[in-house]
């Protein structure tokens, strides 16, 4: 072989750019690897560009602007929609008025930190063995698969033909268009489904199941439902869109409806869920496993199932695995992974407490940004009760914590904690309301730690704040 047609090598190869392969790279280099990163589109990935960081400055002010005017003494706030998508554009780094998106901040980090970035799309070829465009390159201990998930189109007759908005057109559109129907009433949907109505649109929500945000408690759907048709969304629950046909290339879209009615629009926003971006990936060409979904099968140290006994080099981190679709439980992945391979790379046994990301099964936390925000961490109480836990629920409305009544007049939210009766410790909690996303870790920590209830109860909570909400559950539980 010539020396030209050697392909170039790296310890390990993190393949996509997202917040998980940015963190996996670093754990990894940190651990004294050299390391390639591939990217096919924007350093940042989803996340930075067309998911968290967008959807959330665009959440921002108007959460701002109604906490000012739920306070008395407090009074003119008012959503400034310009305004508000200027905010969205600079969080996104978007190049001008173009569609154009600026990740060099992100590229400047890889360069200063002495990661090396290959920009093109990436297969596996064999063990150890990738492809960028065509390119050869070769890995000599890990690679990485951190490529993420792309929206799901469902197979509804017409609708890939009406060229619907996903999450990457509702998160960085500069227009508000007068109509929007979304398909779907998860989170993505009722994040943007909030945005598109705060900023004038006349909002349509069509969602299969008979409540919002299936993956909660039910009472957090319901104020979530309750709070988006306050905010004149028209909820249409139980309800599938059976055909959809457009006028035109940007003409009205109109969707034939399961419950016999017809749903005339401007823009459709298509927010079912998610698909991993496996396809051509060569997972299983190269002895790799995915489930029928096509997620990445990976073992709890998130080594590629499929390899037997092999010493494993091929590695699935972030949304691709399935395991959580959150930014912060793949960048904890990706953490445990990047210390593994660092391990194993020196010959030392991975240390299990930190290269093994099992809180992943304690059930991830996780806040819905909408108003009311919906904050909750651990297991609800029908996913406690699956798993054949004795459990005992504690609900209060969130106004027996004297902070809540001082952030807003007449406040309205709930919180419920999951106790495991046997073992004494919470396995859940949600906290509904105003200003609570930020209540989230303190039961993250109770969870994780599995702190004894009468442990927890020497947790003082300051006076007068909403994290007396702790001191009340407590008390109603009767520790
Ligand atoms: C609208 C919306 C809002 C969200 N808000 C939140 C939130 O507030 N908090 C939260 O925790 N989560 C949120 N999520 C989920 C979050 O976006 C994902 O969990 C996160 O992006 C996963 O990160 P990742 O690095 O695994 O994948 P991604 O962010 O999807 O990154 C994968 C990267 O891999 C690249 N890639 C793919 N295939 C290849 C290939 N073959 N070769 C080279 N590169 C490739 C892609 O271009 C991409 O840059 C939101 C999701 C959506 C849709
Ligand atoms: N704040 C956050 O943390 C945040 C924000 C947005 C997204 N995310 C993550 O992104 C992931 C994807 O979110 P998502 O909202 O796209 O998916 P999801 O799985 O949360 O919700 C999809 C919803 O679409 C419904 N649905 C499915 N097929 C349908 C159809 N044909 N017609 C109508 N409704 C249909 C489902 O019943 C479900 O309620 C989530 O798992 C979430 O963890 C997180």
């Amino acid at each position: 072989m010539s020396e030209e047609s050697v392909p170039p090598e790296w310890d390990v190869i993190v393949v996509g750019a997202g917040p998980v392969g940015e963190n996996a790279a670093d754990r990894a280099h940190k651990a004294g690897l050299t390391v390639a990163i591939v990217e096919k589109h924007l350093v940042g990935g989803e996340c930075s560009f067309y998911a968290c960081s967008p959807s959330k400055a665009l959440l921002r002010p108007i959460h701002a602007t109604r906490a000012s005017q739920r306070v008395q003494g407090s009074e003119g706030a008012t959503v400034d929609p310009p305004g508000v998508l200027a905010r969205r554009d600079a969080w996104i780094n978007r190049i001008g008025t173009s569609d154009r998106f600026d990740d060099s901040g992100q590229v400047g980090w890889l360069d200063h930190v002495g990661i090396t970035l290959l920009r093109g799309a990436a297969r596996l070829t064999g063990k150890l063995a990738i492809e960028v465009d065509g390119k050869p390159y070769r890995a000599r201990r890990a690679v990485i698969l951190a490529t993420g998930t792309e929206p799901t189109v469902p197979p509804v007759p017409g609708l890939r033909e009406a060229h619907p908005w996903t999450n990457r057109e509702a998160t960085t559109s500069r227009r508000v268009p007068d109509r929007l129907a979304v398909l779907g009433g998860g989170v993505v949907a009722c994040e943007l489904a909030q945005v598109y109505a705060a900023l004038g649109s006349a909002v349509t929500v069509v969602e299969l199941a008979d409540g919002l945000l299936g993956r909660n408690e039910e009472f957090a759907g319901r104020a979530v439902a309750e709070a988006l048709e306050r905010d004149g969304v028209d909820l249409r629950l139980g309800t599938r869109a059976e055909s959809v046909s457009r006028l035109g290339p940007s003409g009205e879209v109109t969707l034939e409806l399961s419950d016999g009615s017809s749903l005339t629009t401007d823009e459709l926003l298509v927010a079912v869920g998610r698909t991993p971006a496996t396809d051509g990936l060569g997972v299983v060409e190269v002895g790799g496993q995915l489930d029928d979904a096509g997620y990445v099968r990976v073992t709890e140290r998130m080594e590629v199932k499929g390899f037997g006994d092999d010493e494993p080099w091929l590695y699935a981190v972030g949304d691709v695995n399935g395991l959580a679709l959150l930014t912060h439980m793949g960048k904890y992945q990706a953490r445990a992974v990047g210390d593994l391979i660092g391990a194993r790379a020196a010959g030392r046994e991975p240390d299990e407490r930190t290269t093994v990301p099992w809180a992943v099964d304690a059930g991830s936390p996780q806040v819905v940004f909408t108003d009311p925000e919906v904050a909750a961490a651990g297991l609800t109480e029908a996913e406690a009760r699956e798993r054949g836990l004795r459990v005992r629920v504690v609900d209060l409305p969130m106004d027996k914590a004297a902070g809540a009544g001082l952030q807003a007049e007449g406040y309205q939210g709930q919180a419920r904690i999951v106790v495991d009766e046997d073992a004494g410790v919470l396995v859940g909690a949600t906290f509904v309301g105003q200003d609570v996303a930020e209540l989230v870790h303190a039961a993250t920590v109770a969870i994780v730690s599995k702190v004894p209830l009468t442990t927890l109860w020497h947790a003082v909570p300051s006076y007068p704040t909403m994290s007396e909400i702790w001191l009340r559950l407590l008390e109603e539980y009767g520790v």
